[in-house]
């Protein structure tokens, strides 16, 4: 009742606050903890975090007694060292070392192929800076002619770790000032580069900088022998032939006995400002000779730059000019380690050759405009930023205060591209959590859409551009979602730029905050397209062209042929050429293309008459048709599907064996998208395109690409009579609306729509090869609209 009371009074107190104080009060002890965590997940945190440390303890208790037992193991092989003992043995066959054998042992070891794994972040060979401190060392490798004493290096090398086993144990709290004192006195015996000498060289003294590459070398060779000794497994012992071949033509390297196993250890060192490296130890499978031969460095040299270019020989070969596929792998880039297992569950490991070229790109936040030729790839080489950029703008916890920010917009022609690329896109989101895909495409309820974008998680959004522009024009809270985007990214971006979408794709670009990276994609970037795309990009955008100035826009493996023939011959051919191939091609998978919805029904019925297994696609069919089919058609194969322009861009149906082309596309980019059906992810494929004489002067536009002409086949008899008995059975009704279409369409193009009367007559042949007697009219505001009015031939309703 009290607290009650003191709650109305101090309305402003917060409730954390509020139930620290009263529920001590009143004995339950604090309900809330800093951070607002309650009484379990504070209890929580402090187990995890005792736990955290005891596992800590046991790391350095484990390192504390694995250091104890090397130095026993030390200890029995070379005496005791304390005192500076060495066995009868080791005095024998290990004497003392001069500083140019060290050096040059030590530029030896670090030269070979493969050593870079022993340099610190400070040196190696891909450092310009350093460049200078190694020319020393080769310097004093072409002065020095005698051979090297590995053995007394070794023995030298342990005998003065003996001497620093103390260090050995507490290592980690080192300046390294102690660090550089510790492996002067480490190389004290029998060093001719005298150790001893730096002993009272301070690093700061004037004589020190001098001698600064040298100790520095000397150190490394320190690091890397004591490390060998203290990981080692092995003894010495006597090695095999072929280091005696090397110790007669080099002399004393035959006294290298015994080196070769200590490498089995795993040792790692640096020329840098640490002697060794005490986190990192590599085992590598290499044989002795292979590592220790002791080579010039020069020889060495030569040798790396040899198994380089044989490296990239090999890599040429694994990925051919024509392959898709770049060498590069994703768990090379950094995207984010969940994506990384998405993508290597499904077993795509190398990325291809647009998602090379434009991953760093993109994920530097730059502007792009990318072209890359069809199928391979472009969809996950833009959705793989759009995921990290959520990632980060979720982790930067920008944006958390706005309703439900969406962070990324793609924007695509066709909903079922859209509903393809958030199926990708959802599948690469697999193991994100709280992350989700949404789209926003037509035929599907306004209402529902709503619902769906605020009860599901949606931080990328696909969307067509018409029904994205009716949620902003109606006010459904879209607009406020996308004031936090920071990614914008146009799919099929030359057809979403052209004159159809331009004014809807303007009014979106609108609507979205200045400040944010934009992407754009196409297999086809015409020149005019450039231009626009600066209402897209930012200024300073870079165009990323994996296809090359000059180079095909077509796919080599894809065959491209064209038949001329008479119009009307056009429906008996396709069922003809259909036959043809579904009897030589056992596991088919066709795609037909119309200039029309309405031609593609016709067609589509026609084929259904004929007892082919075919489905359709267009857009007067209801949406879930449409998806229906389209799933359908991904799944299957011996499967045609009739489609119009719809399924021209971005579908991705797998394995497409042939893709005809049923009079002339909208232009040559719309020509290169729907070949690109068929052959993709570099597999093969056949594209065949079927026109009419008076349509040849649209081969003057593709003829950069390697189309070739092919007679029309000789028709088949019975094909022919199946056709005319089957198409005699189609409703008036398809074929009336098909011819209506079909002039519609022609009249839009360019060469054809001008001259009416030519236009009106072909229309005619038109109508009568399809079994309709007279052309049906046209409504006379039709007429009017499409100038055909008053055109003979051209008949008008009354
Ligand atoms: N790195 C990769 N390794 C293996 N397969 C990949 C890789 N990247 C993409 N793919 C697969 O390649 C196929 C084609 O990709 P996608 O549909 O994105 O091509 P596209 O370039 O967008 O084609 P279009 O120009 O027709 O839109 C898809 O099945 C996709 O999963």
């Amino acid at each position: 009742m009290y607290s009650l009371i003191l709650r109305e009074r101090f309305g402003s107190i917060t409730g954390s606050l509020w139930n620290l104080i009263f529920s001590r009060n009143m004995g339950g002890g604090p309900r809330t903890f800093p951070g607002g965590l309650n009484k379990w997940q504070w209890k929580r945190m402090h187990e995890k975090k005792a736990r955290e440390k005891e596992n800590k303890l046991l790391d350095q208790e484990k390192q504390l007694y694995e250091a104890r037992i090397r130095t026993e193991i030390r200890a029995k092989m070379w005496g005791n060292p304390d005192s500076g003992e060495k066995t009868a043995k080791s005095k024998q066959s290990h004497g003392p070392m001069s500083s140019k054998e060290h050096i040059k042992t030590l530029a030896d070891r670090f030269m070979k192929a493969g050593a870079e794994d022993l340099w610190n972040e400070n040196d190696g060979p891909v450092k310009k800076s350093d460049q200078g401190s190694r020319s020393g060392s080769d310097s004093i490798d072409s002065t020095s002619s005698s051979p090297i004493d590995v053995r007394r290096l070794v023995s030298a090398t342990c005998d003065s770790m003996g001497k620093n086993r103390a260090f050995g144990s507490s290592r980690r709290g080192f300046s390294s000032m102690s660090r550089f004192k510790r492996n002067e006195s480490s190389c004290d015996e029998g060093d001719d580069f005298d150790a001893k000498k730096l002993d009272t060289l301070s690093p700061f003294s004037p004589k020190f900088a001098g001698t600064k590459d040298k100790v520095k070398s000397s150190r490394s060779v320190v690091g890397v022998i004591r490390n060998k000794g203290l990981f080692g497994r092995r003894k010495f012992r006597k090695n095999d032939s072929s280091t005696e071949e090397d110790s007669d033509e080099e002399g004393d390297k035959g006294k290298m006995i015994g080196w070769m196993d200590l490498r089995k250890t795993g040792s790692s060192a640096s020329l840098g400002n640490h002697d060794i490296k005490l986190t990192k130890r590599v085992n590598r499978n290499v044989t002795d000779e292979e590592l220790y031969p002791l080579l010039d460095i020069n020889a060495v040299r030569e040798d790396l730059s040899k198994r380089k270019s044989v490296d990239n020989v090999m890599e040429e070969k694994q990925e051919p000019h024509d392959s898709i596929y770049s060498a590069k792998r994703f768990d090379e880039s950094c995207i984010s380690p969940l994506t990384l297992k998405t993508l290597s569950a499904s077993g795509i490991v190398k990325m291809t050759r647009v998602q090379d070229a434009t991953l760093s790109e993109c994920l530097d936040g730059k502007d792009a405009l990318v072209k890359a030729k069809t199928g391979t790839g472009k969809s996950m080489a833009f959705l793989l930023p759009a995921i990290e950029t959520v990632l980060k703008a979720m982790n930067s916890g920008k944006g958390v205060n706005k309703v439900a920010p969406i962070f990324a917009l793609i924007l695509c022609p066709t909903r079922e591209l859209a509903s393809q690329i958030a199926a990708e896109g959802k599948a690469l989101l697999k193991y994100h959590d709280g992350i989700g895909v949404q789209t926003l495409i037509g035929g599907t309820r306004f209402k529902l859409d709503q619902q769906r974008l605020e009860s599901e998680p949606c931080q990328i959004l696909i969307a067509t551009p018409g029904r994205l522009l009716d949620h902003i024009e109606n006010k459904s809270g879209i607009t406020s979602r996308l004031m936090a985007l920071k990614l914008f990214i146009v799919d099929e971006a030359d057809l979403l730029l052209d004159l159809g979408f331009r004014r809807d794709v303007e009014k979106i670009i609108d609507c979205l905050p200045r400040q944010r990276q934009s992407l754009l994609f196409s297999a086809t970037i015409p020149k005019e397209v450039r231009r626009v795309s600066q209402l897209v990009l930012k200024r300073d955008h870079s165009y990323i062209d994996t296809i090359g100035l000059g180079c095909v826009e077509t796919h080599d493996k894809v065959k491209q042929s064209c038949i001329v023939a008479p119009h009307e011959s056009h429906f008996h051919l396709v069922p003809h050429l259909l036959k043809e191939h579904i009897n030589n091609t056992p596991d088919y998978k066709i795609i037909v293309f119309c200039s029309t919805g309405m031609v593609t029904s016709l067609m589509y019925t026609l084929l259904r008459e004929m007892k082919l297994n075919v489905r359709e696609i267009h857009a007067r069919k209801p949406q879930l048709h449409r998806t229906r089919v389209s799933d359908e058609f991904k799944e299957s194969n011996r499967l045609i599907l009739v489609t119009s322009d719809v399924s021209a861009r971005g579908m991705n149906y797998p394995d497409v064996t042939l893709v005809i082309q049923v009079g002339i596309p909208s232009d040559r980019e719309q020509y290169i998208h729907r070949l690109g059906r068929t052959g993709r992810e570099g597999k093969g494929g056949e594209g065949l395109l079927l026109i009419a004489p008076w349509e040849r002067y649209f081969l003057d536009e593709l003829k950069d690409l390697p189309l070739e002409p092919i007679p029309a086949p000789d028709l088949d008899s019975i094909v022919k009579h199946q056709v005319d008995q089957s198409m005699a059975k189609i409703d008036t009704s398809i074929k009336e609306a098909a011819y209506h279409a079909w002039l519609g369409y022609y009249n839009s193009v360019r060469e054809t729509g001008r001259d009416k009367t030519t236009l009106a007559e072909l229309a005619n042949r038109f109508c009568h090869s399809i079994g309709l007697e007279k052309p049906p009219a046209l409504f006379r505001r039709t007429a009017v609209k499409m100038g055909l009015k008053g055109i003979s031939g051209i008949p008008i309703r009354k």
